[in-house]
């Protein structure tokens, strides 16, 4: 897979160089291009965002200058486009799951107020383009939001994942939220680890899990229990 990611602060990007995904670009699973917007500005300011037309706060990002670094950096590779807004649909694991079967990802940050409308109805003629909000809070721009995308991307691409079975077992996967974890030693700061869990018995063991996870879902997300279908609960777990 080959991404590339265009902002006004490339900086911003540089965490995804670092640790795992440093690693899955070193090993040539993923190859990554960030691009610095103002690149494509011919100004001596570099303006890259201009008044909102019909007026309101803050500034809108140019037209132009997205259309000279996007047709520079798609080239005529086909791909998908995306653009973080906060009023785009919810990233979700599923997305995730979905984009890692792509051959190329471009990402279009955002600063200020977002960017002019008919950029992305522009691409939109020729190639899939995704407006998506990773939450229901209100971030400077649109780097954090990439960061965030591509790591949950990347993870899920072959050979990234030293155990690739996590990348099913992890949480949202099964629809629930994952359960409490413990490791050594067993008894810390006067808190043990439960017992069933160095028992030995495996079947009581998973039911355990299964139990706490669904203790946890119900808890803090009972919106995830509710998109459960049906078959997915048995009659144990009809008790939470
Ligand atoms: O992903 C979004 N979530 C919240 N705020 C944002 C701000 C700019 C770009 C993208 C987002």
């Amino acid at each position: 897979m080959r991404i590339d990611v265009v902002t006004i602060f490339p900086g911003y990007l540089a965490p995804l160089r670092e640790a795992l995904l440093g690693r899955a670009i070193e090993a040539g699973l993923v190859e990554l291009g960030v691009h610095d917007l103002r690149d494509w500005t011919h100004d001596v300011h570099q303006a890259v965002d201009d008044s909102p037309y019909g007026g309101g706060p803050g500034m809108v990002m140019r037209p132009q200058v997205w259309g000279e670094a996007l047709d520079a950096v798609l080239g005529d590779a086909p791909a998908r486009l995306v653009v973080p807004t906060p009023a785009g649909r919810p990233f979700t694991q599923a997305t995730a799951q979905a984009w890692a079967g792509e051959e190329r990802l471009v990402f279009a940050c955002g600063r200020y107020e977002g960017i002019d409308q008919r950029v992305v109805d522009a691409y939109a003629q020729r190639m899939p383009v995704d407006e998506v909000s990773i939450g229901d809070y209100v971030l400077v721009g649109g780097e954090v939001a990439v960061l965030v995308m591509v790591e949950a991307v990347v993870r899920l691409l072959p050979g990234v994942l030293g155990n690739p079975v996590s990348a099913q077992e992890d949480s949202f996967s099964d629809g629930l939220l994952e359960g409490p974890a413990y490791t050594r030693p067993v008894s810390w700061r006067g808190l043990d680890v439960p017992d069933v869990l160095r028992s030995g018995n495996h079947a009581a063991i998973a039911r355990w899990r299964r139990d706490r996870a669904l203790e946890r879902t119900a808890a803090r997300r009972p919106d995830l229990l509710d998109a459960l279908p049906d078959h997915a609960l048995d009659r144990t777990d009809r008790a939470f």
